[in-house]
């Protein structure tokens, strides 16, 4: 049995996961594995059980379905079968779904200059790049790439070897590992902490509500669970005045519905407030849903490593995924990108064509 194998990997050492698992199988034998991303479910996994009910309250686990009607019915959240609908809405993974509401004019422009930092053994070479407002850059590469010392670098908590000038720029910023330090209540935290946004209407709207943070807004944050400490960190970020929020795996501890649900609402902020988020994120079906442009790292990760400049989904994700050997395709019927078996037909056709990943479903269209 493995309880959530990807936490904090990087793709690459997801699919190793994945593949180390499936070797433990034996002909009579079975494994069971928990897993809130879902293209390595859907990678790793023979059949699923889908598990609905009210947290806290109840829980149903559904007879085994195939993976793809498994990962399917979840989304759609719908059973069939029983017909016997658990979520009111389906979840879809549409890439133009998110932007397309917005009406978006971006008024601001950033750049950043060209820069290098060591860091013990550990050298990041950096190239220049820009970045508007209304803009969400996903930040993706190996573990020990630099992620993180980039966006501390930006943040002005590090300096750049040279004497390269970052813009000075108020940054926000939610941090990998969360550890509660505050007594008191959530609700207390969030009104010494961010009373102004708490407050807004807008805020609550686009942030507080979807979060569903009512369960627990008078407990304890010393005695929150993983994935509601994340979300009280997310929303503690976002509720700080700034141009820049950076927000490293806000995935992590939260289930795949949660994931869907965060990512529409760090879209929206960023939208509606015209902010820059850069978000590192190794779940590839969030960080793909929530990319307007991508920032690849690679190299040889914690000895020299590369950022390259901001580029689009599509090319970003196509060097990324190149480097990693490993192709994806859409989902026909909620466009979810799914990872093709290695050397499959579909695998040797797209690598042929240099093709490692679609912004739509070309299934549905050939
Ligand atoms: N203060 C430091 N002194 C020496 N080495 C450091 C220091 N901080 C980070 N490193 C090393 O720098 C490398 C890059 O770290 P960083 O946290 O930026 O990577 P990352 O891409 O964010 O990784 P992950 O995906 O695991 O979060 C790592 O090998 C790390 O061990």
């Amino acid at each position: 049995m493995f309880d959530e194998p990807s936490s904090y990997l990087d793709v690459k050492q997801r699919l190793s996961a994945a593949r180390i698992i499936r070797s433990l199988l034996r002909p009579d034998g079975y494994v069971i594995v928990v897993e809130h991303d879902l293209s390595v479910l859907d990678y790793l996994s023979d059949y699923i059980c889908v598990l609905y009910g009210q947290p806290a309250i109840y829980g149903v686990v559904t007879l085994p379905h195939s993976v793809r009607e498994g990962i399917n019915i979840f989304l759609d959240g719908h059973i069939p079968t029983e017909n016997l609908r658990f979520r009111e809405e389906s979840l879809t993974f549409r890439i133009a779904e998110g932007t397309e509401e917005y009406l978006i004019e971006k008024s601001r422009a950033f750049q950043y200059p060209s820069m290098e930092k060591t860091l013990g053994n550990f050298k990041l070479s950096i190239e220049s790049g820009g970045f508007s407002d209304s803009e969400i850059i996903v930040m993706m590469g190996e573990n020990g790439t630099g992620k993180t010392t980039f966006c501390r670098l930006l943040a002005g908590a590090l300096k750049p070897d040279g004497d390269e000038k970052v813009p000075e720029m108020k940054i926000s910023m939610k941090p990998q590992t969360i550890t509660p330090k505050f007594e008191g209540t959530v609700r207390q935290l969030f009104f010494k902490k961010i009373k102004a946004a708490f407050l807004s209407p807008q805020f609550q709207t686009d942030v507080v509500k979807p979060l569903k943070l009512d369960d627990f807004i008078d407990q304890e944050v010393k005695n929150l669970s993983g994935g509601e400490l994340q979300r009280v960190a997310i929303v503690l970020a976002l509720g700080m005045p700034a141009d820049i929020y950076l927000i490293d795996e806000p995935s992590a501890y939260l289930d795949s519905e949660q994931r869907i649900i965060v990512s529409r609402v760090i879209k929206r902020f960023i939208m509606h407030a015209k902010k820059t988020a850069f978000i590192v994120e190794h779940d590839f079906i969030m960080a793909t849903y929530l990319a307007d442009r991508v920032i690849v790292f690679d190299g040889e990760p914690g000895i020299d490593a590369h950022a390259n400049e901001p580029e689009s989904l599509l090319t970003g994700c196509n060097s990324f995924l190149k480097n990693l050997d490993v192709t994806f395709r859409r989902d026909p019927t909620n466009f979810r990108p799914r990872i093709n078996k290695l050397n499959s037909q579909l695998d040797q056709e797209q690598k042929l064509g240099g093709n490692y990943f679609f912004l739509e479903d070309v299934e549905k269209s050939s």
